[in-house]
């Protein structure tokens, strides 16, 4: 069959038995609620004093709609009380990477924010060490599918000394499978242009550059938008509230995009719901494409209905759906020898409901 042939209509299985690739996943936010219903179950049995709601109560099952007013708040008052613990830690990063393994990810490139608990003698880079151990203790077990590394996150609220801490532990950890460093948090809060010098020095260790990008109107200003850009990103999350000027600078520097529609349209991030997306822009555009989930502990759609519902909003058949995920191979931070897994991967790939 040719690629001209139109495809069955895509549904959630085929979107699931597809092989996917999650470019941008926030590890703390990508926790199920059942996962942290475990965590807050076992440590309510060992202490039953302790204080903090149930997660079902706190987040109650099929409550999505988080809004960038009530989303921050969430790590800061509950998730982060909650999983502080090495052991909490270690369970969680496991089951968000068989989460998105059962899911058909096939490659993961998830985030995390360097994370000091006190009470606990939890560093920095104890937190860092755990959550890189997990990662190559399940890259190492042949049985598993997905190939999962980590990018560290900047956090808008943290000080140039807090943001340097954060590009040491990734030049640190960069043997051990840490391939980059993301700009993230409220867009409300912060100066991006102090972190400048941050930037150009993770990009000079190696490490490849995320930001999150034109998120909301606030973080859209002509000013930080030049800033971020003048930083050579290597990807850009969102791109929201984005200007043709903005949008062309983006294609002649071949940064690719990740683009989160339930996260932005469950938050209200963008005017519409699905099919007023902006995905209809960048489809179209000469930079690759990565359909991501973002905090799918908090939105509850996982990657695989991420595509589903951009075949059902956009058009796309099997055909096109499997071109989309496959573009995003282009814009993996690890190289050459990942990329000819995935390209193999995909043209392996038969499914036997591609037909017309
Ligand atoms: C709406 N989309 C978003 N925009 C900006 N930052 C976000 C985000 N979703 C998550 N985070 C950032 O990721 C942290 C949780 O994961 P980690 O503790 O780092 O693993 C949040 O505290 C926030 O700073």
């Amino acid at each position: 069959m040719t690629a001209a042939t139109p495809s069955a209509a895509v549904d959630v299985l085929f979107a699931r038995r597809l092989p996917k690739i999650e470019l941008h996943a926030h590890l703390t936010g990508s926790i199920s609620r059942s996962c942290l219903h475990d965590i807050w179950a076992d440590r309510k049995t060992r202490d039953p004093q302790l204080e903090l709601e149930d997660p079902f109560v706190a987040m109650p099952p099929g409550k999505v709609d988080y809004d960038i007013n009530t989303f921050f708040p969430l790590f800061s008052s509950y998730i982060y009380r909650l999983c502080n613990t090495i052991d909490s830690i270690v369970y969680s990063t496991k089951a968000v990477l068989q989460d998105f393994q059962r899911d058909g990810v096939v490659y993961l490139e998830l985030r995390t924010t360097p994370r000091r608990v006190t009470e606990q003698g939890i560093s920095k880079d104890d937190y860092i060490k755990t959550v890189v151990a997990q990662l190559r203790e399940h890259n190492r077990d042949k049985s598993n599918s997905l190939q999962a590394f980590l990018i560290i996150s900047v956090d808008r609220r943290n000080t140039v000394a807090e943001a340097e801490e954060a590009v040491d532990l990734a030049i640190k950890y960069q043997p051990d499978g840490v391939v980059g460093i993301d700009l993230c948090g409220d867009p409300a809060q912060g100066d991006v242009r102090i972190y400048t010098a941050t930037f150009a020095r993770a990009k000079a260790a190696g490490l490849k550059i995320t930001l999150h990008f034109a998120e909301t109107e606030n973080s859209a200003s002509d000013e930080e938008l030049h800033t971020l850009l003048s930083w050579q990103p290597d990807r850009l999350g969102h791109v929201v509230h984005v200007n043709d000027e903005i949008r062309k600078a983006i294609e002649r520097q071949d940064i690719g995009v990740e683009l989160c529609l339930s996260c932005n349209v469950l938050a209200k991030m963008i005017t519409g719901s699905y099919s007023d997306h902006h995905f209809s822009v960048w489809r179209h555009s000469t930079v690759p494409v990565a359909l991501c989930t973002d905090d799918v502990g908090v939105f509850c759609s996982p990657l695989s209905h991420e595509y589903y519902l951009v075949a059902k909003h956009f058009g796309l058949d099997r055909h096109q759906l499997k071109a989309l995920s496959e573009g995003a191979i282009r814009s993996i931070f690890t190289g050459a020898e990942q990329q000819s897994r995935l390209s193999k991967i995909f043209s392996d790939w038969i499914d036997d409901t591609i037909r017309a």
